[in-house]
């Protein structure tokens, strides 16, 4: 025990110390973060890929901000007398000059565009990849579905206003895309007009769109969506991080290193770089030069026109699809544009949903906190691949005339061959995927059993030669086997507890057969067993 003399009593603490003391005093934070510094964080490099999706969010609304102080949501028209010579004169909307000012006149203006440009499109493709990292290891299982859907949130909710923001200059390239999105309301039966008529408040393109999409893009879809990632990073928080297989690795624990000091210091690292690379990139290179479009007038449209890549899927859906319409008692039905329009949202819905589908089809309804390989889980991960083919391949579609015009080929056949392959494609690379990855299981079995192929031929004093096996290390060993198989869900007894004969509902039925394909005969490769290890380590039939 100490005693307290009288000069301890009045030496001051360091200045440091005291607003440390005043500040926990009021809000608490010492034992908050007393409990939180010290969490550890596993460590993986594509665990970085949700950090890129953070950093990117944060630049955008740094970025945004800046350009909200300059831009004029207005639809009013005016004549531009600015300093851009090529365009004196012309009448436009407030909106598209303002962003001709923000480009040519205000300080850093065009800098500061490019980079919330191109962040936007570094945003949205660091989602779409992070979310492939947490689909194809599995990391949306239990319990971590309600994570991925606000995640799925987030990227609907990023497309919407990415496809927002660039609506908003009023160029003619984005005007053309505000005109595709009109269309596709229209075609929605019965209050497609309703809507259109509600959402530009009457006949297009009317007065108001600029000033909606304004408060849209920079209030209520930033705000729904900050909302969210906080909501996410909680979770994620709450959960722990999950993590690859590997020796001391469980369940049940979390091996890495603690928020404080290597975390923090690796993840401040780590936004600085992403800035300066997207800065890098938008210093560099063009994006969306409106000046070179010209002011939207919807009797004109830009060739070569394109959204932005995260559009590209839904804009492919719409081009390659015949333009059938029908005629119903006096209505008519644009098929042409509604059945792209349901395929989109049925697709997204998959997304969605899939965690659900899965833990339903195989019965797995326990928490899992380890990742799985790719190949371990050779379905699951042939149905991403077949996703992506079906993404890119659409993606084909919505650039058909770059396309065309690039690789000199005709437009009607890139058409036939998206709408060919947009069927045949994701079989294709489904059946593929799943042959890769049961090839790779058993080359895995075949390591853990023989070894590494070392490349070292030796010849033996009888004259045959032999290739040396390197024994794999315990640590490699682990990895290799330490992931579970399952066996597919079966359909219930046949006879009830009464022994009466039971007829499986045809549900039932479906997720046996379904459950089969994920884990039955054929589907994985069983990993070596310990008796068959031994058996070949101990010398018998050893090569
Ligand atoms: C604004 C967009 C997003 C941000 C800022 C974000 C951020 C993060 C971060 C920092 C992590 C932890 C590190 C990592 O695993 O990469 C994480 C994990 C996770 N994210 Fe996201 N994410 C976003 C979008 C998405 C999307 C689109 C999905 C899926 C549809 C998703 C699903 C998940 C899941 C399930 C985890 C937990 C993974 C695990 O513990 O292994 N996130 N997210
Ligand atoms: C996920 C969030 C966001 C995305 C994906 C996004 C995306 C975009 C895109 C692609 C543009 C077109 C830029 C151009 O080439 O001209 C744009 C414009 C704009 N954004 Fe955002 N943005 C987001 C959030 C915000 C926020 C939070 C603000 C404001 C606080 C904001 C303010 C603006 C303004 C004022 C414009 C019009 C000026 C211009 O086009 O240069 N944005 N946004």
């Amino acid at each position: 025990m100490s005693t307290t003399t009288a000069s301890d009593a009045n030496r001051k603490a360091p200045a440091g110390e005291r607003v440390a003391d005043w500040a926990d005093g009021r809000l608490g934070i010492y034992s908050l973060a007393k409990a939180n510094m010290r969490k550890i964080f596993p460590d993986h490099w594509s665990f970085m890929l949700g950090e890129i999706c953070l950093y990117s969010f944060l630049i955008i609304i740094l970025t945004g901000v800046y350009l909200t102080l300059f831009f004029h949501p207005s639809m009013n028209e005016i004549e531009y007398h600015g300093s851009y010579v090529p365009m004196h004169g012309i009448r436009m909307t407030e909106a598209y000059a303002s962003t001709l000012d923000i480009s040519f006149d205000v300080r850093g203006g065009l800098l500061i565009r490019q980079i919330h440009h191109w962040a936007a499109v570094v945003f949205l493709a660091g989602m779409f990849v992070h979310m492939m990292r947490v689909f194809f290891t599995g990391a949306f299982r239990k319990p971590r579905e309600i994570n991925w859907l606000f995640g799925f949130l987030l990227f609907v909710l990023g497309m919407f206003t990415g496809f927002t923001g660039y609506s908003l200059p009023d160029d003619l390239l984005s005007g053309t895309g505000v005109r595709f999105t009109q269309g596709a309301i229209l075609s929605m039966p019965i209050v497609g007009t309703y809507i259109s008529m509600f959402l530009f408040g009457g006949e297009f393109p009317g007065h108001d769109i600029i000033a909606r999409f304004y408060s849209i893009h920079i209030l209520l879809l930033p705000g729904i969506m900050l909302g969210l990632v906080v909501a996410h990073l909680i979770l994620v928080f709450y959960h722990k991080h999950t993590q690859f297989p590997g020796p001391g690795r469980t369940n049940k624990n979390v091996v890495g290193m603690p928020l404080l000091p290597v975390y923090m210091a690796k993840a401040g690292g780590f936004f600085f770089l992403v800035f300066g690379v997207i800065a890098v990139i938008s210093a560099l290179f063009t994006i969306n030069p409106i000046w070179t479009m010209g002011p939207y007038r919807p009797d004109q449209v830009s060739t070569g026109a394109q959204p932005d890549w995260y559009m590209g899927f839904a804009e492919g859906l719409v081009r390659v699809m015949p333009g059938w319409e029908i005629n119903l008692w006096g209505h008519t039905l644009v098929l042409g544009v509604l059945i792209p329009l349901v395929v989109f949202g049925v697709m997204l819905a998959a997304i969605a949903l899939y965690p659900f589908i899965e833990s339903w089809i195989t019965g797995d309804k326990r928490e899992h906190h380890l990742l799985d390989r790719p190949r371990n889980a050779p379905t699951r991960t042939a149905l991403g691949v077949a996703w992506v083919t079906a993404y890119m391949i659409m993606l084909v579609g919505g650039g058909n005339d770059i396309f065309a015009t690039h690789f000199h080929l005709s437009i009607n056949s890139i058409t036939w061959f998206v709408r060919i392959f947009f069927f045949l494609g994701p079989v294709i690379a489904f059946i593929v995927t799943k042959r890769i990855c049961l090839g790779l299981q058993r080359r895995d079995k075949d390591k853990v059993l023989h070894g590494r192929e070392s490349g070292i031929i030796k010849r033996l004093p009888h004259g045959e030669f032999v290739e040396i096996h390197e024994p794999l290390s315990q640590a490699q060993l682990h990895a290799l086997t330490a992931h579970e198989q399952y066996t597919p869900a079966e359909i219930g007894p046949s006879v009830d507890e009464n022994g009466v004969e039971r007829k499986p509902s045809r549900t039932e039925k479906l997720r046996a057969k379904l459950s089969k394909g994920y884990y039955g005969e054929g589907n994985q490769i069983p990993k070596a067993s310990v008796e068959e290890y031994k058996e070949i380590t101990s010398g018998h039939g050893h090569h």
